[in-house]
């Protein structure tokens, strides 16, 4: 971590002492440059990145930062920080005011409402020509901060203590419950629903603050041409700015800043030849480095490896050979582009990173003690009173009655077993149970109050968890911040405290309690393994014990064993007991009939949407109507074998 901090510190100090050491205003130019773009692709990185949005408004958003910024100064006398307040304000309203019906939206659809809102935008600069001069262009004037007039080595150093101050609240930030939150909404948005986080208000709080980076980064932008043009912020840019966080590498400051970078030098690197020659020679040595490494380690398939070098040793061939570089300009951005996509899917920094991983092997920090397991999960009372009711619920899809007419109670301390056929209506009974369907008809109360239909985040938050069928796991996340995902609720310290970094001792607090989880299943010596490298068992119970982080009243556990090997059946049953004895009461849906018979005190059985029996298992294996359900299924597998035959 301190060699991290190091880095972060040596950079930013190298680059603020150049002007001290160098005296060329082309260098302060491109720095200048550098530092802007750094926290434009910074904010981008948000969406782009970490929320995996396609966000295709970044540059219009530079642009109303700009024009904001620069209006400001001309017509209230603005000193630059609060002008350039007003571009990072402007630059989050409209961010809100588009994230609200946007991200409603999702995949191409979301790209296109940011494409048509950056054409709005772009238009209305052009346009207004009262206030923004339009096509013509707007001089701007460059005001004093705190009294004082920047010289051009100043108002760079402005940018890059902006810059570190933006790095450090957003390293604070990303490494908070908030960053956590944003990559569980890119890797499963039920589940994340499901831990009562709501998935929109999330996205939309991280498009605002995409946004408003951008609108900062335009009032710099704006002081730093002094000159501004609705063009300058139209599609062109908006394909470089992508260009700059994916080359760099997505979800990584250092990415950005990276990104940041090149998108600078770009058009600078055509226009001078040495230097386009010698980008294009690294570019084919780290294309021959990461495709061989590739190959060796058979991480890449030969078209990975092979192609970005091709593409690389034509741009190197080219850089020699041809006579006017602008003139091959998008070919050459096209091949550098297709080298990075297919050999660099994590962009240049995340290819570095394996490198300094191995060079400096640096031990994450330890993690603390678990806490201890009655404060994680304090005892229950479970004195048998109506927890669930469902009253007569139904949830059709057309003409199909999934779940039809069900009205069952489940007691506080209970575990109650559902069962039935294959497509009898237990996932959907579930499912309208937990939020994720709005039931067609019916009441459902949890302890008397109306449980809110058709909100997995409204129904989290009254104390209801869930595990899924198909799993639904944040893969890409260890399997500590799974838990810890599911946390947040607890965890809240103010946005400010997180961005300056004073939200450490809140961390420490949930590493404690979700590793007591872990450990209730097993799975604490797995705490950084990623989520999608666990076995499909530890998988399984690394969603119990995410579901339990929610400290729930009722835990729904939707086919846990489905697809386990018979030792991973009996630690499951092992781990439910655990669960059932701090008092927490349990609807266990599940095929494996011994399963049902040694856990469950009362069992319900479905069978085409309805009930036809209800009791202990005993009681339901030996009704005639469901021995006739089972037995009715032609050939069913061996795991949804009839209860008669299994227990
Ligand atoms: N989203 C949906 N759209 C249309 N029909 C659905 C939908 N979900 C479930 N169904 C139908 O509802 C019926 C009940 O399905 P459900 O998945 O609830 O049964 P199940 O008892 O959980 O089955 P299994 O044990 O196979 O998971 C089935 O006929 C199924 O095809």
């Amino acid at each position: 971590m301190l060699l991290i901090r190091g880095a972060e510190l040596a950079v930013l100090a190298a680059l603020a002492a150049i002007p001290l050491l160098v005296d060329n205003s082309y260098v302060l130019g491109l720095l200048t440059l550098l530092a802007i773009y750094g926290i434009l692709l910074i904010g981008l990185d948000v969406t782009v990145g970490y929320l995996g949005q396609v966000n295709l408004a970044q540059a219009a958003f530079l642009g109303l930062g700009a024009y904001a910024a620069a209006l400001g100064v001309a017509h209230f006398e603005l000193g630059m920080l609060p002008a350039l307040g007003l571009a990072l304000v402007v630059g989050w309203f409209f961010g809100t005011l588009l994230a609200f019906p946007a991200l409603r939206l999702e995949g191409p659809q979301f790209a296109l409402a940011t494409l048509s809102f950056s054409a709005l935008s772009a238009t209305t600069l052009n346009e207004w020509e009262s206030l923004t001069a339009g096509a013509q262009g707007l001089q701007v004037s460059r005001p004093p901060v705190l009294g004082i007039e920047l010289d051009a080595p100043g108002f760079f150093w402005l940018c890059l203590v902006l810059l570190a101050l933006v790095w450090l609240g957003m390293r604070n930030l990303l490494s908070s419950q908030w960053g956590r939150a944003f990559e569980a909404l890119r890797d499963s948005p039920i589940a994340t629903d499901a831990m009562g986080i709501g998935t929109y208000r999330h996205k939309v709080a991280g498009f605002a603050l995409a946004s408003a980076l951008g609108g900062l980064a335009g009032g710099l932008y704006a002081f730093n041409f002094q000159y501004l043009q609705p063009q300058s912020f139209g599609w062109d840019l908006m394909v470089i700015l992508l260009l700059g966080v994916v080359l760099g590498g997505r979800k990584s400051l250092w990415g950005a800043l990276v990104g940041a970078a090149l998108i600078a030098l770009l058009p600078n690197l055509l226009s001078s030849r040495g230097l386009f020659e010698t980008i294009s020679a690294v570019g084919l040595v780290i294309a021959v480095a990461a495709g061989t490494r590739g190959l060796l380690k058979k991480t890449a398939r030969p078209f990975q490896a092979l192609a970005p070098i091709v593409a690389m040793a034509i741009l190197t061939a080219g850089s020699l050979i041809v006579e006017n570089t602008e003139d091959w300009r998008k070919a050459i951005f096209a091949l550098m582009l297709f080298a990075v996509v297919v050999g660099l899917p994590e962009g240049l920094m995340g290819f570095a990173a394996h490198f300094l991983a191995q060079l400096f092997r640096v031990a994450p920090p330890p993690l603390p003690a678990p806490a201890p397991l009655d404060e994680v999960l304090p005892k229950q009372n479970a004195d048998g009173s109506a927890l669930l009711e469902l009253r007569d619920v139904k949830r059709y899809f057309g003409g199909v009655k999934a779940v039809d007419g069900v009205s069952l109670t489940v007691r506080a301390g209970e575990i109650h077993g559902l069962i039935g056929p294959n497509g009898s209506g237990k996932s959907t009974a579930v499912n309208v149970i937990s939020g994720l369907y709005v039931p067609t008809d019916g009441k459902l109360l949890l302890r008397n109050k109306a449980l809110p239909a058709g909100s997995l985040f409204k129904v989290a938050r009254t104390g209801v968890a869930r595990t899924f069928q198909n799993l639904q796991l944040f893969s890409e996340l260890t399997t500590l911040d799974n838990v810890m995902v599911a946390l947040k609720g607890q965890y809240r310290a103010p946005l400010p405290l997180v961005l300056l970094g004073f939200a450490h001792g809140e961390e420490r607090r949930a590493q404690a309690v979700a590793l007591a989880l872990l450990q209730l299943v097993g799975l604490q010596d797995q705490a950084r393994t990623r989520a999608k490298d666990l076995t499909y068992g530890d998988q399984r119970f690394l969603e119990i014990a995410r579901a339990l982080a929610r400290r729930p009243d009722l835990l729904i556990l939707d086919e846990p064993a489905a697809g386990l090997a018979h030792p991973d059946v009996n630690r499951l049953v092992e781990i439910i007991k655990r669960i059932h004895e701090r008092g927490v009461s349990i609807i266990l849906i599940e095929h494996h009939m011994d399963v049902i018979s040694e856990l469950c005190s009362v069992v319900t059985v479905l069978d085409g949407g309805r009930i036809i029996a209800a009791g202990t298992a005993d009681q339901v294996k030996r009704d005639p109507k469901v021995i006739e359900a089972y037995l009715g299924m032609a050939d069913d597998s061996a795991g949804a074998a009839a209860p008669v035959q299994a227990g």
